[in-house]
């Protein structure tokens, strides 16, 4: 648009119409079209004449973006000639609002300026060349150091929490395991376990740092060109450990590993709008410092490690980024992070006033976050510590809040421990009445309070209640083990044998120290379990039911771990390594993972881990389920070997397994023993007697039935078949077998269907197995018979599925 619409500026606006064809070959036209405010354009113009100044304005603010140019000419007449004029452009159209000057415009006014000269000179050909040429401009390559400046907290954030989310997946799913149950319960200090876990996340997090400290360097972005490698390294360590201790804190409350990555992400989230909306900017991010907000925010914000590194980050960024002028598109280089920057507070021109207060925060210096952060590695590790002792642990195990207090914590006794007068007398008190009870266990009862009998293994009264409610007793408790009392001597195997639910793990969980008993106590060795159990764990070895082997290792580093745990020397390993697993024949797998073992080769291995240390004691709950017969007599014999000069109690649904190593055998049922001895003694007292199996021709048989029932009375015909006769003879009438054997050997009858043979062709006696002597003790277990007994433990499992029973376990403190 050009005004005023008249002859002389219609010339000079030709020329320049024609002079911007001939540079540009852009043919404008000057059209006199009768604008109208309103007027939509339709088609693209060329030069149009307009009435006055007040159109352009007007028209050009109810039609934005359709008008590249307007000229305006004075209309003053001079003197001398007057050739001024004024040039409105849209900054939109022709540089983007940033670049008002740039080429367009000037070229613009170079062209009127030209066409002026033209008019005025009144030569057509009349040129004006100008050029503009900007400073040199430094390559944008600043912009990706920009957004490591404002968003590097977040990124070296999010980077750090993948090593948090491991540490929680990883001790928690340990704990769910009950990896590390079994590492303390083999005699592994609590203490040691988590600072393997500090050590080897430090070696981790010193990497991690190493490594991102060299590729800044490499890829030359100002945070760490442009500070002392020094201090960024230490930051991003210390970081990184504080990181990992408060991971190690929040295991202590977890119990499932989804439950923990569930709260790792969670903490992902906040850290994650934390470090992106506070500290990628000084205005937010120092807002906790201004005197307007309370001091209490950073207070309470201190604990948390995003925090602290989130403002040093702050801090490190303000003084190394380059700040981009957008003007000249150069970089200004910041002063740089030094060694002494640490100690000094952050200077004002870094920091934004809040205009709602006009106060300039009062930043601390930057070496106050590593203070933080160093108090978060100290105290996340001491919470570790104190809440993994007196949170309760899966089987209810947990410490006085104030244990450490307490002098026996330190190792520090002031009184000498009872003697065993007054131990025996103290755990026959709680004991209650047992009228009725199996002579054989009420002989054992009055044998483990014998102060005169020297045993290996004294259980007194040891009891279990797995109970409803924390506070309050209530008749749906389970009672797992009644008042046990068992004694064994050095060089034996007990086997306990029992239906599922009898109470056998529990009693092995109790001796082994995994859970607490609710009352009474043993001594192992002359350790008690309530006040030594430290001791016990050194001269113990445990095969839990369950196997808690650690997938990515191998059979050998299991043993090299375990052996460690038990301070064998490092010379001895391999020697003990190489015997133990060909012993279980698991020496040509002894390399790889655990992970991929068999069943059966997993539980050799447990029952393996359980025998280093050379332990005087030894629990193994179910140590050959899942084993073929030929690896099961393998492990047999090993374990027949391995019990002389020690104790080996061992769970067990096998009868061949209880009758091959027990030689004490005890039954229980309903959490109460019912009966022990050796097996021998447990087939005459609760065998239902011999079995006899004669042979005759099918036709003799009458007369051979007459003359046994004649020469056995009570004896039952259990079976007959083709002249195959199977008697079973009770107890009552063991007298008579003797003669009656004789009578077989001695074979004087002869058959009278076949002339010339004998009546009996073959024959045998076998006592009846040890499973019918447990069924039996089982069946009398229960009043109502076995069957009975079957339907009421079905109906409290399916009681237990409903109410979702497994109830916590609430146990005196150690
Ligand atoms: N944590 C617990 N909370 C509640 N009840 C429990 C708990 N642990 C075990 N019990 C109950 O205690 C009883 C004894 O269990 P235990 O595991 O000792 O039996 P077991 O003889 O070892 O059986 P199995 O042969 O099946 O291993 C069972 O009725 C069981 O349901």
């Amino acid at each position: 648009m050009f005004t005023p619409n008249s002859p002389d500026s219609t010339a000079i606006m030709q020329i320049f119409a024609n002079n911007n064809a001939k540079r540009t070959g852009n043919a404008l036209n000057i059209e006199n079209v009768n604008l109208g405010l309103n007027d939509k354009l339709e088609k693209t113009l060329g030069i149009v004449p307009v009435q006055d100044a007040n159109f352009i304005y007007n028209y050009t603010l109810l039609n934005p973006n359709v008008t590249m140019f307007a000229i305006e000419f004075s209309t003053d007449p001079g003197p001398p000639t007057n050739y001024r004029y004024q040039i409105w452009f849209n900054g939109t159209l022709t540089a983007n609002d940033t670049d008002f000057f740039g080429d367009q415009v000037l070229s613009f006014q170079r062209g009127i300026d030209e066409a002026i000269i033209a008019f005025a000179t009144n030569d057509s050909n009349a040129e004006l060349n100008v050029n503009l040429k900007d400073w040199p401009k430094v390559p944008p390559t600043q912009l990706n150091d920009e957004i490591v400046s404002s968003f590097g907290a977040t990124f070296f954030f999010c980077a750090e929490m993948i090593i948090f989310i491991t540490i929680l997946n990883t001790i928690v799913t340990e704990k769910e395991y009950k990896l590390k149950d079994s590492l303390v319960m083999m005699g592994l200090k609590v203490e040691i376990y988590w600072l393997s876990y500090l050590l080897s996340n430090a070696w981790l997090v010193v990497a991690c740092s190493l490594v991102t400290c060299v590729f800044g360097e490499i890829f030359g972005f100002f945070v760490f060109r442009n500070a002392n490698f020094a201090v960024v390294f230490i930051a991003f360590t210390l970081f990184g450990l504080a990181m990992a201790t408060f991971a190690f804190f929040i295991t202590t409350f977890c119990r499932r590993s989804r439950v923990a990555i569930l709260v790792g992400i969670l903490i992902l989230i906040i850290g994650l709008l934390f470090q992106s909306f506070v500290f990628s900017n000084a205005y937010v991010g120092y807002i906790w410092w201004s005197s307007s907000v309370s001091s209490a925010g950073w207070i309470i914000l201190m604990f948390l490690p995003f925090f602290n590194f989130g403002k040093f980050f702050l801090d490190l960024s303000n003084l190394t980024a380059g700040k981009l002028d957008q003007l000249t598109q150069t970089v200004i280089p910041g002063p740089g992070f030094h060694w002494s920057d640490l100690y000094n507070s952050i200077p004002s021109k870094f920091i934004t006033p809040y205009s709602a207060s006009g106060s300039t925060p009062v930043v601390p210096a930057p070496v106050q976050s590593w203070y933080f952060l160093l108090m978060n590695i100290v105290l996340y590790s001491f919470l570790t510590w104190y809440f993994d002792k007196v949170i309760p642990d899966e089987f209810g195990n947990y410490r006085n809040p104030l244990f450490f207090l307490t002098p026996s914590y330190y190792g520090i006794k002031f009184k000498k421990s009872a003697d065993l007068n007054t131990w025996l007398a103290k755990n026959k008190k709680i004991g209650k009445n047992h009228d009725g009870e199996d002579e054989d266990v009420a002989n054992e009862r009055a044998l483990a309070f014998d102060a005169t009998r020297n045993f290996a293994v004294r259980i007194c009264n040891l009891n279990k209640v797995y109970q409803q409610s924390m506070f309050v007793e209530s008749k749906l408790d389970k009672v797992a083990v009644n008042d046990l009392c068992l004694t064994l001597k050095e060089g034996k195997c007990l086997a306990l044998l029992g239906q599922n639910g009898a109470g056998k793990s529990t009693s092995i969980n109790i001796l082994s120290g995994a859970t607490p008993a609710t009352r009474g106590d043993a001594l192992l060795y002359g350790f008690s379990l309530k006040t030594d159990m430290g001791s016990i764990r050194n001269i113990m070895g445990v095969c839990p039911q369950h196997d808690i082997l650690f997938n990515d290792l191998t059979a050998r580093e299991h043993i090299e771990l375990y052996a460690g745990i038990k301070n064998i020397p490092p010379v001895e390993i391999e020697k003990l390594v190489t015997e133990r697993l060909a012993a279980v024949r698991l020496n040509k797998v002894a390399n790889k993972p655990a992970g991929s073992y068999s069943g059966g080769m997993k539980r050799r291995l447990s029952m393996l881990i359980s025998t280093i240390g050379d332990p005087k004691i030894i629990f193994m709950d179910e140590p050959t389920t899942g084993m073929d017969p030929v690896n099961r007599r393998h492990v047999w014999s090993f374990i027949e070997k391995f019990k002389k000069g020690r104790v080996i109690i061992l769970t067990t649904h096998s009868m061949e397994e209880a009758d091959v190593l027990g030689d004490r055998i005890c039954v229980m049922a309903h959490g109460k023993l019912r009966a022990l001895g050796n097996t021998i003694h447990l087939k005459n007292k609760f065998g239902t007697g011999y079995r006899i199996s004669l042979v005759t021709n099918p036709q003799d048989s009458p007369r051979l039935k007459e003359l046994v029932e004649s020469k056995l009375p009570g004896v039952n015909l259990e079976d007959d078949s083709a002249g195959a006769l199977i008697y079973e003879m009770p107890i009552s009438s063991l007298p008579t077998l003797p003669p009656f054997i004789k009578w077989l050997e001695e074979n004087d009858e002869m058959s009278e269907s076949e002339p010339g043979k004998k009546l009996i062709r073959a024959w045998g006696v076998s006592q009846k197995s040890l499973e019918e002597a447990f069924l039996r003790l089982i069946r009398n277990a229960n009043p109502k018979g076995y069957d009975a007994y079957e339907r009421l433990e079905e109906t409290n499992e399916k009681s237990d599925q409903v109410s979702g029973l497994r109830q916590r376990n609430v146990s005196s403190a150690k």
